[in-house]
């Protein structure tokens, strides 16, 4: 087998209705006459936390039809950040790509966002805020608006990128491996990066996507993660700056904790058709 340069990194968690169509999309991207990226020099590394779903059974079977994809299974750690992280520790590649299994993350992008790295741009950046691609909340609730751009807001001291939570990022190897102090809770490891890291804006390298919607199993965000973003913004806030706009954001942050607690207590009084949390075809 040829060498390896570049390694896409997939999180998973009771993904097993989703592996195929990714790695299969993913391959054929790659495959195409105008892809930037050979195929041969990709593998795909999937990161799952003991699902027992039959997410192996899919990997081997993708094995055995010729896709350079394997899987890891952990069993004495969960979570997003830490999983992504564990990828990227094995990947062989120079170039490593993290993404959603659930096909949020459009597969056609692959080949774009791999081949944007490059020594001078360290770090690309999937953006749901980029020209073209049309408003990334249309058809969402309310309270997901609210919280999506709350969440967005308080990372904008922190980093020129426009999009830090998008989740569809990559980043080079060697600035990878400088990075100390990563917060694996939660699901913000590409904030993590960026920060820790230290990537200046110039070696951030954006390309526009259009979120997908989730078809199969269910999204793992829920109010404990969205606990633990605030938790790793104090921290990366005391990590920029130290003192004075920690103390401020730490009134933000008791604000936006008040705003949520009443987001969710009082949903008659504001009038809003609150949407079943569950159910297929949701944009989160
Ligand atoms: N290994 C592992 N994977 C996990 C875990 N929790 C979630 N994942 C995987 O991480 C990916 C994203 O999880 P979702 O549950 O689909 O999250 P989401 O609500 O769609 O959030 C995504 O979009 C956000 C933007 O709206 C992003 O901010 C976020 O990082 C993520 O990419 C999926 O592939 C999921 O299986 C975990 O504990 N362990
Ligand atoms: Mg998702």
């Amino acid at each position: 087998m040829s060498a390896i340069d570049y390694s896409v990194v997939v999180p998973a968690y009771r993904e097993a209705g989703n592996l195929r169509p990714l790695v299969t999309r993913i391959f054929a991207a790659l495959q195409r006459i105008d892809s930037p990226v050979p195929a041969h020099a990709v593998e795909v590394i999937v990161v799952d936390d003991n699902s027992r779903d039959g997410s192996v059974e899919v990997v081997q079977a993708l094995q055995r039809e010729g896709y350079r994809v394997r899987i890891i299974v952990r069993t004495t750690e969960r979570g997003l950040s830490s999983a992504v992280v564990r990828g990227f520790q094995e990947a062989q590649g120079d170039n490593m790509l993290c993404m959603d299994a659930d096909l949020q993350h459009p597969p056609e992008f692959v080949p774009q966002m791999l081949a944007a790295l490059s020594p001078t741009k360290v770090f690309v950046l999937g953006t749901r805020y980029g020209g073209g691609v049309g408003a990334i909340d249309e058809g969402w609730p309310l309270h997901r608006r609210v919280i999506s751009n709350g969440a967005r807001m308080l990372a904008l001291p922190l980093t020129s990128a426009s999009d830090p939570m998008s989740g569809f990022f990559g980043i080079r190897k060697e600035v990878f491996n400088k990075a100390r102090n990563l917060n694996s809770q939660g699901f913000k490891i590409a904030l993590d990066l960026l920060v820790k890291a230290r990537i200046p804006p110039h070696a951030i390298a954006e390309v526009p996507f259009a979120f997908g919607l989730r078809t199969e199993g269910e999204s793992k965000l829920d109010s404990k993660v969205m606990i633990k973003y605030l938790l790793q913004l104090a921290e990366l806030y005391w990590y920029g700056y130290h003192g004075v706009v920690a103390f401020l954001f730490l009134g933000i942050f008791a604000l936006f904790v008040l705003f949520l607690r009443w987001w969710w207590s009082d949903p008659v009084t504001r009038q809003v058709t609150v949407p079943p949390t569950t159910g297929k075809g949701r944009a989160h």
